[in-house]
């Protein structure tokens, strides 16, 4: 046998392939540009998701055969395509504004070196500038004022963010500035705990913040007690300070990469209340840019509207009649004005655009104030997914309404059918209710997050859409060698956010609603809890899409009046699934009542999904429950998967993992 090569000579292999691999990265940067001078000439949009779709599923294919999985290549190509599509447009906008060329561009931010803005500045002009001079500022006001001035050619500022919304004190600067919005980026905000010398989260009494990160963290640091919080004009302030103080009681909260200039270290992460946190940040000049019609663009105006019934839809109306799309409405007191309202909208479009000059046209008829505060290429490059019918599959596995309504659903005025059109439930990028069947995939029951994992990648590989798991249910889980429903959470959470799938589990307290709703993408509520008001009533409080399993005695109409409580409550993102009901049928455990799928489209407009899980006596019985389900019109199905059924703790039956792919692969053919 081969001596085995010795650790020094693998890792000089591993360097010089990186090597290449960097120099094919810049190659491809370099092509891309190339692409994109070809499309001035053809006048193509830059992004072109037909190309990207069938590039993904060529290299999904290759990388199977190379023993990669999809989701890896799919996330590497996904950076990879951003990248090219950010690059093009940075180059065409250079293109589109020569004038505004410099060797080096003088950027005012909030704070200093390490603050949100500081790294926002950073990442932008990296693909437009070598160099930049950085102007630190401690307001908001002060950074407008240097742009205004000369002083600074570009200014970077907050503007929202996901946990904390508008950051009001922009929209503020921005009513009265001279200036134009030329760009935009959002930014992912990763707060961390943060101190000099090494310490615990049990040892810390003081934390230095500026008051945004803090707002977005208010409920962790709200479940702290005895701990002062010292408020600082910006994160990089608090690095500052705390790097200086060198006190194991003393933290910051801000990002790693910050903190780090600071010689700072995390010893806490994920503070922020939303598990995505974001910031969109934008970038101010004096003069406006024009935006090159390869790229998409966005406009924001201010208005005001007069005090009078109807004027803001109207106001409103004129985006949808020159066919619009407004992704942003914000309203501002005017400084100076007692209960008026400035408006702040974003508009998708290029201002050169005929429709949007027309719009802006017939607005400037009925506002008493409009103003364009720039056009901007928007930096939104939401990434391509590939199809399920087009995603190829693991080589190893895979081998191949009723007439009228009836009287008592029609009584349900929100769950009843009343000719309303399907609802689709949008979770992230797959849609509930569509025409698309689509598939939850996860354990019975999360033993170890090694399992979850598995099952979380098998699923994703084969094309599930999402991830389920049940957390153990404290009472069985007394000896506590199992994950206990916080450690359930933070696999899934984990899990999820791995393998770019959302999440669902189920909850069964009312207590337990508002912190599972915060993580999990969606609810589950089990057959047995299905006439449970309180629950019901909780979960109608919630913005996550509720799965409403019906109860083993329970007859459509009470199926339905159980969604009715969770929509009254103004959850309207309720998922009916049949599950087996109880009949004198011993045979097999449960009876699948596939005439419910149509019947309940009858009824209701609410997508249906099947759980035949508890409804066989062997795994063998399963499939053609599933394919039957699709074949009577449901929108998707819930399938327990385990890498070793055998030892499984679930109580429902469990595919393994090729009985899994051999079923989503039957499917698509259906
Ligand atoms: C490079 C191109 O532009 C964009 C980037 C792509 C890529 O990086 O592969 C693919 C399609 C476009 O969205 C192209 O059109 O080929």
């Amino acid at each position: 046998m081969d001596k085995p090569l010795s650790l020094d000579d693998i890792r000089k292999e591993i360097t010089e392939l990186d090597t290449t691999v960097l120099k094919l990265l810049s190659r491809r940067r370099e092509l891309s540009l190339d692409v994109a001078r070809s499309k001035i000439e053809a006048t193509r949009p830059v992004r072109d998701q037909t190309r990207e779709e069938a590039l993904l599923v060529t290299l999904i294919k290759q990388g199977r055969e190379l023993d990669l999985d999809a989701h890896y290549v799919t996330q590497i190509y996904h950076t990879i395509i951003e990248d090219s599509v950010l690059t093009q447009q940075a180059m065409l906008q250079q293109l589109a504004n020569p004038e505004n060329r410099k060797p080096v561009y003088r950027v005012a931010f909030l704070g200093d070196k390490g603050s949100y803005s500081y790294l926002a500045m950073r990442k932008y002009f990296s693909r437009t500038c070598d160099d930049l001079v950085e102007r630190g500022c401690t307001s908001f006001s002060q950074i407008i004022n240097e742009v205004e001035s000369g002083t600074a050619d570009y200014a970077m500022l907050p503007i929202e963010n996901t946990s904390s919304g508008g950051i009001t004190q922009v929209y503020d600067v921005l009513q009265h500035t001279t200036c134009s919005i030329v760009g935009e980026m959002t930014l992912p905000v990763e707060h961390c705990l943060l101190t000099a010398v090494p310490s615990s989260e049990s040892q810390i009494n003081t934390i230095y913040a500026h008051f945004q990160p803090a707002q977005q963290c208010s409920e962790y640091l709200d479940s702290l007690t005895g701990i002062k919080i010292e408020s600082c004009d910006a994160s990089s302030a608090a690095f500052l300070k705390v790097s200086e103080l060198k006190d194991p009681h003393v933290a910051a909260i801000g990002s790693a990469d910050g903190g780090e200039l600071y010689g700072l270290t995390p010893i806490k992460t994920g503070l922020a209340n939303q598990k995505e946190n974001f910031s969109r940040f934008i970038v101010i000049a004096r003069k406006p840019v024009q935006v090159a019609e390869q790229i998409p663009a966005k406009t924001t105006l201010i208005m005001s509207v007069e005090q009078k019934p109807g004027s803001l839809v109207e106001a409103l109306l004129v985006m949808r009649e020159h066919g619009l799309n407004m992704c942003k409405l914000e309203s501002r007191p005017i400084q100076g004005n007692p209960w008026e309202e400035l408006f702040y909208i974003d508009v998708e479009g290029n201002l050169q655009s005929s429709h949007m000059q027309s719009a802006l046209e017939a607005l400037t008829r009925i506002t008493r104030y409009l103003k364009v505060l720039g056009c901007y290429p928007s930096e939104e490059v939401s990434p391509t997914h590939v199809p399920l019918d087009k995603l190829p599959l693991p080589n190893n596995t895979a081998t191949s309404a009723s007439k009228t309504e009836s009287a008592a659903a029609s009584a349900h005025s929100l769950v009843a059918r009343n000719g309303h059109p399907d609802t689709e439930i949008r979770v992230r990028h797959t849609v509930i209710g569509s025409d698309q069947f689509i598939t939850i995939a996860g354990p019975g029951i999360i033993e170890s997050q090694e399992q979850l994992n598995a099952c979380a990648q098998q699923a994703k590989e084969c094309g599930a859409a999402i991830l389920r798991g049940a957390l153990y249910p404290p009472q069985i889980n007394q000896d506590g060698n199992l994950p206990n429903e916080q450690q359930s959470l933070q696999y899934l959470r984990e899990a999820g956010l791995r393998f770019d799938l959302p999440f669902i589990t189920e909850v069964h307290h009312p207590e337990q609603v508002t912190e599972t709703a915060r993580q999990a993408d969606l609810l589950q509520i089990g057959a047995r809890n299905m006439q449970n008001i309180e629950l019901l009533q909780e979960v109608g409080r919630t913005h996550r899409p509720i799965i409403l399993k019906r109860g083993l005695m329970a007859s459509l109409d009470e199926l339905l009046q159980a969604a009715e409580v969770i929509m009254a409550q103004g959850n309207r993102q309720v998922i009916l699934c049949e599950r087996g009901i109880r009949t004198f049928e011993g045979a097999s455990r449960q009876t699948l009542d596939l005439g419910a799928i149509p019947a309940l489209k009858s009824m209701t407009h609410l997508p249906v999904i099947v759980d035949p899980t508890h409804a066989i006596s062997h795994i063998n019985q399963l499939a053609p429950l599933v394919y039957a389900a699709k074949a009577a019109g449901a929108n998707g199905i819930i399938l327990d998967i385990h890498p070793q059924p055998a030892a499984a703790l679930s109580d429902g039956e469990t595919l393994d993992f090729d009985g899994f792919a051999e079923i989503m692969s039957e499917l698509r053919q259906r």
